[in-house]
């Protein structure tokens, strides 16, 4: 019975097999890059990939399209960077249900955060970001500079206390431990009024484990972690959430339990913080935190934003992940690049002296961090040049045809400016190829250069993205909606640690790389146990 089921089943997957390769949109004209791995195919090397670089650098040989070999068990994967393709599949009409995030990725979102906007589609998406957008505005974003100030004084105040200890001006600082917990410290203060203690090197589980949640996961990519990912796509959700919260897999992903543990951390703390701002709420309390803004939204009994209190905790521990490590990593590569160009960083210090001589002693407000053009164009730069998440995860429901912007040639030797996909295609969209296309941002694109924002007419005329026409942080509806708070945040720092400190690259210093972490993180090449970090000799400006 058993072997007739299984001839069964063999013959269906053969069947299956010959009829979708005869009747499926074919994608083998297009051209691509070869793989080492049968089993984890190019995916591997997208993760593998040190320098950040490697979309850019197979769009300049592939094309704005190309096919990769997926990991086993997965049909079709291409990778894009074309505009026209990019803008069609997240801001094109309907695109958000047709071009979803690709299941086995929303099943990663729900182990590292829950049931949460990174691990919903369609109809409940829409709820969830309906439901935690409130926290998001203009007036909301602005409201929090002053906490963004307060921590940022106190890195200042702390870097000095090492400096003077060196009995110097100057100290060699692991700028990115530094920056992330100032970040931490930030988010958990203006998120649900919660002190990390990271600044303060009183550490709680939850600091510790926050700044390494993606590193465990992620840090070290295997082909054996690709397979099962692919595999993830073919199990319910379920199931699959039963198999990465409880089943004994940690032999399989060593950083899963790890992860586990951090969960049951986050939702304990934050499950108390909830009923306690409940309690708070009711005897008239109103801050303006992200926690009481998305429980004030909560009060109504829309059903079109409702969410659930697992619902609720769920967000704020995928906005932990969300928004720490992307800004914290995000400044702290602006502060490499300014350590290297020290001419763009000293120009950068002269424009916020002269901000600050209008200020009688007061903080910046958000007008004169908006009104500091080289700041401005450092910020985008940066995002532009090393964007933190490199590629965003799509696979179409239909068989679908990407308009492309220029032509591209297939093996054929074919020319087509349009190009059919397959149903259930894997659409890797590489943020670092679209960010660093010459016919968009001009043949300097793979270079470090501030000065293409200060000139309007370099601006890229393609509308694509939530900032800069970058697609850094994506695009549509589904792209971030924390930009306006990571853009805040990133003038704050970056305009008070300039004002206060000069950054250089340490003598011989090390081989600094781009691990790709889910976020692009600094690391030391051949010291990836030791985590993120970027050695920099931080000087008190004179
Ligand atoms: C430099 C900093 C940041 C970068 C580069 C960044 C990048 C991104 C990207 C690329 C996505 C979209 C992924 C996709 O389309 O599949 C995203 C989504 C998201 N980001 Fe950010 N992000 C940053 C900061 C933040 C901050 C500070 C917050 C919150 C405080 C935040 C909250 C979110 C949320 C909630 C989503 C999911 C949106 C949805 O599914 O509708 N991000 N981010």
């Amino acid at each position: 019975m058993i072997s007739q089921a299984l001839q069964l089943a063999a013959a269906f997957v053969v069947a299956r097999y010959i009829y979708r390769k005869f009747t499926q949109i074919s994608l083998a004209d297009l051209q691509g890059p070869p793989s080492k791995s049968w089993l984890a195919g190019n995916i591997i090397d997208l993760f593998a990939d040190s320098t950040g670089m490697l979309g850019a650098r197979w769009q300049s040989v592939y094309g704005t399209v190309m096919k990769l070999n997926p990991q086993i068990f997965t049909e079709n994967a291409i990778l894009v960077t074309d505009p026209a393709a990019l803008h069609y599949i997240f801001q094109g009409e309907g695109s958000a249900s047709r071009f979803i995030r690709a299941p086995e990725w929303y099943a990663m979102a729900d182990l590292l955060a829950g049931q949460c906007i990174g691990a919903v589609e369609g109809e409940v998406h829409k709820r969830h970001r309906k439901g935690i957008r409130p926290a998001f505005g203009v007036p909301e974003t602005r409201a929090l500079l002053p906490v963004f100030n307060a921590i940022a004084q106190k890195l200042c105040e702390k870097w000095e206390g090492i400096i003077a200890l060196e009995r110097g001006d100057s100290a060699v600082l692991n700028v990115s431990e530094w920056i992330s917990k100032a970040a931490l410290d930030t988010f958990g203060e203006v998120a649900f009024d919660y002190q990390f203690g990271g600044l303060d090197e009183k550490p709680t589980p939850l600091s510790q484990a926050m700044p390494t949640v993606l590193l465990e996961t992620f840090g070290t990519t295997s082909a054996a972690q690709l397979v099962l990912l692919s595999i993830l796509q073919y199990v319910p959700l379920s199931l699959i959430r039963y198999v990465l919260n409880d089943a004994p897999i940690t032999g399989i992903l060593p950083g899963i339990g790890y992860v586990r543990n951090t969960n049951k951390e986050s939702e304990r703390i934050l499950r108390e913080l909830i009923v306690d701002r409940r309690k708070m709420m009711s005897e008239g309390d109103k801050k303006k935190d992200i926690m009481g803004h998305i429980l004030r939204a909560g009060l109504s009994e829309d059903p079109t934003s409702k969410l659930t209190d697992y619902e609720i905790v769920s967000e704020l521990r995928f906005l932990l992940l969300a928004g720490q490590e992307t800004s914290a990593n995000t400044l702290t590569w602006a502060l490499w690049e300014l350590a290297k160009y020290p001419e763009i960083q000293t120009k950068l210090r002269e424009e916020i002296a002269e901000a600050r001589s209008n200020k009688a002693g007061k903080d910046f407000t958000t007008q004169d961090l908006q009104a500091m053009p080289l700041l401005n164009a450092v910020i985008k730069e940066t995002l532009r040049f090393t964007p933190v998440v490199q590629n965003m995860f799509r696979e179409n429901l239909t068989d679908d045809v990407l308009p492309l912007s220029s032509p591209i040639t297939l093996k054929s030797g074919r020319s087509v400016k349009e190009l059919p996909i397959p149903k259930g295609t894997k659409i890797y969209c590489n943020v670092t190829g679209y960010n660093m296309n010459p016919a968009l941002w001009g043949e300097d694109a793979h270079v470090f250069n501030p000065q293409r924002w200060l000139n309007q007419d370099n601006e890229s005329s393609n509308t694509l993205g939530m900032y800069a026409n970058l697609m850094t942080f994506s695009a549509g509806a589904k792209g971030c909606i924390g930009w306006r708070f990571a853009v805040m945040q990133l003038q704050n720092l970056l305009s008070e640690l300039i004002e206060k400190f000069e950054f250089a690259l340490p003598e011989k210093g090390p081989k600094v790389v781009r691990a790709n972490c889910m976020a692009t993180q600094p690391m030391i090449e051949g010291q990836y146990e030791k985590g993120p970090q970027l050695p920099l000799v931080v000087r008190r400006a004179a």
